[in-house]
Parts: C-alpha cells; sequence; structure tokens
C-alpha cells in the first residue's frame, strides 16, 4: 500500500532574513525581507511545489516566528503533525543574508539557544515515521544535544520501518564545536544512509581531512548501506555515484545569479522529486541542477524554489 508521504524531513525549521538592499555589505543594508528557511525545511518546501507529499518534524518557538513557519509550511503543503512547539523558552534561528555581489554572500547567524536544537528524542514518533518512504535528515541538527540523539531516535526508527535515508549533509560550522565530534557524526549516520548528498567540501569534513577525492570517498561509503552519493562541486556540476559503479556528471546550467545560497537546498528538492518520480540518475542531476539555477537568480531560498514545469521548461531551453 502506497505510504501517506514521499518523505519526512527532519530537522530545522527557521527564519531567513535576506537583504533587500544588496550588492553592498550588510552594514549598509537596511531592510531585510522575511522567509522561512532552514535547510531541511527548504528542501521539504520545495519538494512539496514539485508534487511530492512530505512531511516535518522539528521543534518551533512558541513566538510569532514560531507561528509564521507553521502557517507557512502548512500552506506549502508539508505535513506538520510532526512539529513540537517548544516550551522552555528557546527562540528561533534567524539568518541574516548578506548579498555583496553574486559571487560573495554569506549568512550571519544568530543561532544560540534555538529551538531546533531543542527536539527531544520522546518528541519523534514513530507512528508519524511509519507512514514515509523515506527520511530525509540534514547534518546540523546532529551538532547538539538534544536534537542530536532525537535525529539518531529517527534514523533507528526509520531503519527498523523500512524507510530509505537521504543524508543531506548541510554542514554549518558554526553550530560545531570541533571537526572531529562533526566527523564522528557525520560518519555514523553516513553509514546508516541509503542517499548520501554533499558538497565536495562537506564530504571532506566528513572525513576529517581536507582534499578528498571523490573516488575515495564514495569507496569507503559503499561498503556500508549507500547505493548512490551525489557529490556537488559548485558551478562545475555534480557526479552521481553508484554503488554498482556506474558514475554519471551532471552540468550547471546557465543562470543570472543574484546570489549563491539556496543552491543546495533547491538542488537536494528537485533531485530527490525526480528519483521518486522513477526518473533516471541523469535526469535527476538535471533537475537539481535547472532548480539551482532557478534559485540563485531569485532572492530566497524556499519561496523561489520552482514547479516541476519550471524545471522541466529551463532544462528543454538550455539543453536545446
Ligand atoms: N552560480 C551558479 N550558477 C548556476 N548553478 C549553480 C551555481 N552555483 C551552484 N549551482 C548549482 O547548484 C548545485 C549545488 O551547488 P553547490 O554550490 O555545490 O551546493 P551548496 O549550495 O550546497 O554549497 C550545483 O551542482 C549547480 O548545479
Ligand atoms: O539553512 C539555513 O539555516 C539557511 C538557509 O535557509 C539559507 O537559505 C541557505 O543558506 C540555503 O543555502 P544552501 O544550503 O546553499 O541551499
Amino acid at each position: 500500500m502506497a505510504k501517506q508521504f514521499h518523505f519526512i524531513a527532519i530537522g530545522r525549521a527557521a527564519i531567513d532574513l535576506n537583504a533587500v538592499e544588496y550588492n553592498r555589505p550588510m552594514e549598509e543594508t537596511k531592510t531585510f525581507s522575511k522567509y522561512v528557511g532552514g535547510s531541511p525545511a527548504n528542501i521539504a518546501i520545495g519538494a512539496s511545489k514539485m508534487g511530492l507529499k512530505t512531511g516535518f518534524i522539528g521543534k518551533l518557538a512558541d513566538d510569532q516566528h514560531g507561528r509564521f513557519i507553521q502557517s507557512y509550511l502548512e500552506g506549502a503543503g508539508v505535513d506538520t503533525q510532526g512539529l513540537v512547539t517548544d516550551t522552555e523558552g528557546h527562540k528561533t534561528g534567524l539568518a541574516f543574508t548578506e548579498i555583496k555581489s553574486p559571487q560573495e554572500c554569506s549568512i550571519l547567524m544568530y543561532r544560540d539557544e534555538v529551538a531546533d536544537l531543542y527536539l527531544y528524542p520522546s518528541e519523534v514518533s514513530e507512528d508519524y515515521l511509519k507512514q514515509a518512504d523515506y527520511l530525509l535528515i540534514s547534518g546540523t541538527g546532529l551538532a547538539q544535544s538534544p536534537s542530536r540523539e532525537a535525529i539518531l531516535k529517527s534514523l533507528l526508527l526509520a531503519r527498523k520501518n523500512g524507510l530509505k535515508i537521504i543524508f543531506e549533509l548541510d554542514y554549518r560550522e558554526y553550530t560545531w564545536k570541533s571537526a572531529e565530534e562533526t566527523a564522528i557524526y557525520y560518519q555514523l549516520v553516513a553509514q546508516q544512509s541509503d542517499i548520501i548528498i554533499g558538497t565536495r567540501d562537506e564530504f571532506d569534513v566528513l572525513e576529517n581531512h581536507l582534499g578528498g577525492d571523490n573516488e575515495a570517498s564514495v569507496k569507503a561509503l559503499f561498503k556500508h548501506q549507500a547505493e548512490l552519493i551525489v557529490i556537488k562541486h559548485g558551478v562545475e556540476g555534480s557526479y552521481a555515484y553508484e554503488k554498482n559503479g556506474k558514475v554519471t556528471r551532471g552540468k550547471a546550467y546557465k543562470a543570472k545569479v543574484l546570489k549563491t545560497f539556496g543552491a543546495g537546498d533547491s538542488y537536494a528538492a528537485a533531485f530527490i522529486t525526480a528519483l521518486v518520480n522513477g526518473e533516471s540518475i541523469g535526469t535527476a542531476l538535471k533537475y537539481g541542477a535547472a532548480s539551482a539555477a532557478i534559485v540563485v537568480s531569485s532572492h530566497s531560498s524556499s519561496e523561489a524554489m520552482p514547479t516541476i514545469e519550471k524545471i522541466k521548461a529551463l532544462i528543454a531551453e538550455q539543453d536545446k
């Protein structure tokens, strides 16, 4: 029998405040636009817009931002039964984005004592997880307890109930205390995951070793659970490695770049949507790259997520 959700994402749902006056340092920006943010929330919103049935497990602050996030997710078609409201006074994470130029973007994070990292294992429901084909784990939620244990619990329950696990490495340096600690938790989860998606730099974090090589990375991970590993190289494109030895290269599409953030989340949303829809790996790489090209040309990461029709139109236009 078909499950209710294609995937359930676990991790942070937060707020992005993107500079309205851009192409300048943030010191000179007075106005910011508010969007829902947080990598796993962005991916769930994107995939939902692309036609998948998605759900979310996470913790929101009991404040105006938390309520904004909840209603935005609901409006975007993401199921929110797995969301819990914080009762201990923790706050919503804020990400101020600086757009100095299309190439020079940075994020100023306000993430001390944020509600999303206070998700307790007892707040992860097995009955909810059972309703999905895939669990999407984002790496940042592993940075601190109790969110770390909540995510590890979801991983164990997912494995027990036959869900496949997608691990989006989503490494954010400021949430972690040490490179060694990060690598330990990244390895633990990667070894239990069926699909792993990350940038080359993020795989270096996982290996706690700079300048790693794709072939060596995938060889090590294919000794475990993984069937498919995607390694992204920014505008240079990305590679999908399959356990059977097949390697497929995906190119980036041309874009009128406004800012670089949002690329990874929009890529993941479209790549996963294509896989769930039974498309080939080559097509999934195209969907990911086209979706990212659209989002880097737009102001937000979540609101700008494209529909499948827009993705297909960009591919048709640029592949001709
Ligand atoms: N400047 C760009 N122009 C067009 N596509 C881009 C650009 N930057 C990234 N992309 C696309 O987004 C994908 C993911 O970007 P990447 O920078 O590797 O991930 P992340 O945002 O997670 O760091 C790339 O494989 C590429 O297809
Ligand atoms: O993930 C966050 O907390 C911030 C995001 O919402 C922000 O939009 C962003 O950085 C997305 O970047 P990406 O990982 O390149 O998609």
